[in-house]
């Protein structure tokens, strides 16, 4: 599946609910049992969740986005099928998020391209399954300093705190996704994924137990005037980045 949303696949509604259905479909595909995830825009895998979603609308949109958010999260975390992210550019937030929420993670090994939970430099705060998720992924100690510090981890960086499993150079991703995705479908499906279900299912779990919460979390933390002018101040420092 190529990620195909210019200039920065940003995670948008649209881009979720879009995903979300391409998801079910493979999903609900008996002939499909493995998905690689890419981009098809030059040096963005994906800027993360659009911003413009979380400023200066209303209180129902706000609801909706979150819901789309959680949904794409529990569709893959909990995929029957194999998930490889193939990094093929920046990833921060929300894209890095997407990229944790795979079975295995290849970057390019360009050291310009970066990836991590940035969420507090925003001045905003990763959620709960968010931080599962990367605990999962690199243990308590990395993603506590992580994430504190909003870290972007170059590819190297990356690969050495065990964020992405392996780096290859940019034209070989291609073939070197085919080849761990055929490594991983060499085993019987079933094993493959009842060992996954039992590694994931607490944080799965508590995700949905606590879906609605989660939403009148967002909800208020985001209406907040002050998170709204970090946003809007943020959104404004990446425009003059370009001038
Ligand atoms: C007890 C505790 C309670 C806590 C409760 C918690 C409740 C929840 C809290 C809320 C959590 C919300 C979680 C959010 C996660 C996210 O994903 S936030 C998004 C974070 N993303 C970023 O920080 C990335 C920002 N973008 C960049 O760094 C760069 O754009 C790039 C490296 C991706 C690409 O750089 P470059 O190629 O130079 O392109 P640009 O010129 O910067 O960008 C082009 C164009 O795109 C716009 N843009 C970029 N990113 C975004 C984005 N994420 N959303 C919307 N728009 C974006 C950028 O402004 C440019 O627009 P113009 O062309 O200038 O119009």
């Amino acid at each position: 599946m190529k990620f195909k949303s210019p200039p920065v696949n940003s995670l948008s509604l649209d881009f979720l609910t879009e995903f979300c259905i391409s998801l079910e479909k493979l999903e609900n595909d008996r002939a499909c049992r493995g998905v690689i995830l890419t981009s098809a825009v030059p040096k963005i895998f994906s800027s993360g969740l659009d911003i413009t979603e979380m400023c200066g609308k209303s209180t129902e949109h706000y609801a909706e986005f979150w819901r789309a958010v959680q949904e794409m999260w529990l569709r893959l975390y909990s995929s029957n099928m194999v998930t490889v992210a193939a990094v093929n550019g920046s990833s921060p937030a929300g894209g890095c998020l997407i990229a944790l929420t795979c079975d295995y993670r290849i970057m390019a090994e360009n050291p310009k391209f970066s990836i991590g939970l940035n969420e507090a430099q925003l001045g905003i705060v990763a959620p709960f399954w968010f931080k599962d998720t990367f605990v999962n992924v690199v243990g308590h100690r990395v993603a506590e300093r992580s994430l504190q510090l909003g870290s972007l981890h170059s590819a190297p960086e990356a690969h050495r705190i065990g964020l992405v499993d392996e780096l290859v150079p940019e034209e070989k991703l291609k073939d070197r996704a085919t080849a761990v995705m055929q490594q991983w479908l060499a085993l019987p499906d079933h094993a493959r994924q009842l060992t996954k279900t039992m590694m994931r299912k607490a944080v799965l779990d508590r995700l949905v137990a606590h879906r609605e919460e989660d939403v009148q979390n967002f909800i208020s933390f985001i209406s907040k005037e002050s998170i709204q002018k970090s946003l809007r101040m943020y959104m404004e420092m990446l425009k003059k980045k370009k001038s």
